[in-house]
């Protein structure tokens, strides 16, 4: 993309109403734009980190053989009667009326309408095991939405939702999930901790959050350090097989790591007194086994090996995506701006020309940005008449992990500049030799 073409409106200013350095920079950056409490328009940067943030939990979805649909996001309350969540939901719930009268409401989460469709086509325990999910927009009228995109109002989540035959079928769609959510954090640069967590208004007595360490964070946690010492990495695991599911959750959930809502001081003080930590985390997902809840009031049942109607087993699986994004950033800034690990960053690396309209200098950018293009890498080329400096800093805020300069003075001795925005370091070489190191 050339700059010049793009539309990225940053911002000079601090933007008064940001208290959080994630809402600060994504203003700053020109990656969204408030259009009510709560409520932002995602502009191009921000709308292209959230299709990679998609993209990424696709592929796990799909690697844990999950599958994809989507749901609307206005509902009928009927199908909220009937599990009796309509009144139950509170205020958090934005309710209508449409032309003829009907409530309607806009979904805040979207478990009776997946087991509706469940129950009007699934009739024998030969179909299962099934999981679907979405990745949608979803409306919970917070009383303060805050921190921008942390505690919106309207946000975007994936929220997936298996259907088994027993409890034991349904704990391994649960452990699978947890599988799929380590992986898909990991990918996205964050260690996100499963944490032992209150179901709150879904339901059910088995859930983990998963938490990313933030001073910023709305979640107080008490953990054992040794689990900021876990990683899945790139294990090759088949998600079918229960005992390796089992193993992992146990694994990643035996040592103490709770949230402030289900702490016991008494088995924290089991942990090694230099091994206790108290601190902040942001959730970026929550899973749950919920058991018949939903099936049970709602009359999904398939047919048994018995021949028996079988009330279905299910929990639900959510990841807070357009949240993530101000978790990554809060967890990977500096004083100049974002810093973007590679898997979900908007563009590969920056090309900065510093002097635009000089032929040699222009020859090679379009050399270096053809090159990166036709490899499948995605540069974003400034080619506005900008001083060098302001060039610098816009790429500096918008964190991209690579810059390459490019100047007349350097090209007469063939070089051109490399920088790592991470680490900050630069090095000279040739604009060939650039393409290959990035790429
Ligand atoms: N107000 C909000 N703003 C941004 N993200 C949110 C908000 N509320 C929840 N989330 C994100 O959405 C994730 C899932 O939400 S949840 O309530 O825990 N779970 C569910 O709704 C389940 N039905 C998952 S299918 C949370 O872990 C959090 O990361």
């Amino acid at each position: 993309m050339r700059l010049s073409r793009y539309f990225l409106p940053v911002l000079k200013e601090n933007p008064s109403e940001a208290q959080i350095v994630s809402h600060r920079l994504m203003l700053r950056a020109g990656m969204i734009k408030q259009a009510a409490a709560g409520i932002y328009s995602w502009l191009p940067l921000g709308f292209k980190v959230l299709r990679k943030l998609e993209n990424i939990i696709h592929e796990e979805q799909a690697r844990a053989g999950h599958i994809a649909i989507q749901m609307p996001i206005i509902q009928s309350a009927d199908l909220w009667r009937e599990s009796g969540r309509y009144d139950d939901y509170g205020q958090e719930m934005l309710r209508m009326k449409d032309r003829h009268d009907r409530d309607m409401l806009f979904t805040p989460t979207a478990e009776e309408l997946v087991t509706d469709i469940f129950r009007g086509h699934v009739s024998s325990y030969k179909d299962l095991p099934l999981t679907l999910y979405q990745i949608q927009w979803k409306f919970r009228d917070e009383i303060r939405p805050r921190f921008g995109v942390m505690r919106g109002r309207e946000f975007y989540m994936k929220d997936g939702y298996n259907f088994d035959l027993t409890k034991e079928d349904s704990l391994h769609a649960y452990n699978r999930h947890l599988v799929t959510y380590l992986r898909t954090y990991e990918r996205m640069g964050l260690q996100a901790i499963p944490m032992r967590a209150d179901s709150g208004p879904i339901g059910g007595d088995n859930t983990h959050e998963f938490l990313v360490l933030a001073d910023t964070g709305e979640s107080e946690v008490f953990y054992d350090s040794a689990v900021t010492d876990l990683t899945f990495g790139d294990r090759q695991i088949d998600y079918d097989s229960r005992e390796q599911c089992q193993a992992i959750l146990e694994e990643f959930t035996s040592k103490y790591a709770r949230t402030d809502e289900t702490h016991d001081e008494a088995l924290f003080n089991q942990v090694p007194e230099e091994r206790r930590r108290v601190a902040r985390g942001i959730e970026v997902g929550q899973i749950f086994y919920f058991g018949t809840k939903y099936s049970e009031a709602m009359g999904a049942t398939v047919q048994g090996p018995d021949g028996k109607p079988v009330p279905v087993h299910m929990g639900s699986h959510g990841i807070g995506v357009s949240r993530l994004i101000g978790a990554i950033i809060e967890a990977s800034h500096d004083d100049k701006g974002i810093i973007w690990p590679e898997g979900v960053t908007p563009f590969h690396c920056g090309i900065v020309n510093l002097k635009q309209g000089d032929d040699e200098a222009d020859a090679a950018c379009n050399k270096i940005y053809g090159a990166l293009t036709a490899l499948g890498l995605d540069p974003l080329y400034d080619d506005r008449k900008e001083r060098a400096g302001g060039k610098f800093a816009t790429m500096d805020l918008i964190g991209l992990p690579w810059r390459i300069t490019v100047g007349p003075r350097g090209l007469k001795n063939g070089v051109v500049e490399l920088t790592c925005r991470r680490t900050g370091e630069s090095e000279e070489m040739s604009p060939e030799a650039t393409v290959t190191k990035i790429a």
